[in-house]
């Protein structure tokens, strides 16, 4: 039977990519996108703000929702220091396969915990599972939907602490108009707005982070 898109994307990681080095695997995954099919990474101009944040956070935990293929786990987790505990987590079981091995193929494995399930099944268990009390970093990259239930999870979890970080994707396209409204409006967050594209096309979109202040 036909091969899905992240089967071919993880083909064209390994044919082009030098493994254990992550930035091979990013301008792998990049090429794959521009030249052959598009894919929902995040991409390489939002990936360059994604890198800024994390570098300038340097997170202790990290919690990235949606993995996908791991475009964006693998460009998180090259950045973090030794130590740091990162949870990726991800819906589509075939997904959390190929990113599994992409991740693997950067030489990242130690670096990421891959988890399966749906985030609101996943974000209460976070403690007891992984021993996690906050998250300095968080990037919401998941179902456009659940941004707004999932940030209200988190505090409803005591997951955030005062400073923690959380940058969403597709703010503008596909979009999550609830969610924008909320930070932006909450007295709980500074929200700021960084624009760009959707991922290898001329659309809009952007990056929106929010510091919680409470
Ligand atoms: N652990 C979890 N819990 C809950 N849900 C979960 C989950 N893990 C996965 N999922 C399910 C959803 O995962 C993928 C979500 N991402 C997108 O849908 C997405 C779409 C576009 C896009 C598509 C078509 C266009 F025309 C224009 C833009 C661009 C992007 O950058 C996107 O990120
Ligand atoms: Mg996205």
């Amino acid at each position: 039977t036909r091969s899905t898109r992240p089967q071919r994307m993880l083909k064209a990681v390994q044919k082009k990519a030098t493994k254990g080095d992550p930035e091979s695997v990013i301008s792998a995954i990049d090429y794959f996108c521009k030249h052959s099919e598009w894919a929902m990474n995040v991409g390489d101009e939002k990936g360059s703000i994604l890198d800024s944040v994390v570098t300038e956070v340097n997170p202790s935990t990290v919690l990235e929702l949606g993995t996908y293929c791991g475009y964006s786990t693998v460009r998180i987790a090259r950045l973090l220091s030794p130590g740091t505990k990162f949870i990726t987590l991800e819906f589509n079981p075939a997904n959390v396969t190929i990113a599994r091995q992409i991740i693997a193929y950067a030489g990242l494995q130690d670096k990421v915990t891959v988890v399966e399930g749906s985030s609101g099944d996943l974000i209460p268990q976070m403690k007891e599972r992984f021993g996690i009390t906050t998250f300095d970093f968080i990037f919401l990259d998941h179902w456009k939907d659940r941004y707004l239930p999932d940030i209200k999870l988190f505090e409803e979890c005591g997951l955030l602490r005062k400073g923690s970080v959380l940058l969403a994707d597709n703010v503008i396209c596909p979009g999550a108009p609830e969610y924008l409204e909320y930070v932006r409006n909450s007295p709980r967050y500074e929200s700021r707005y960084y624009p760009a594209h959707l991922e290898y096309t001329k659309v809009e979109d952007g990056l929106e982070k929010s510091v919680f202040l409470e």
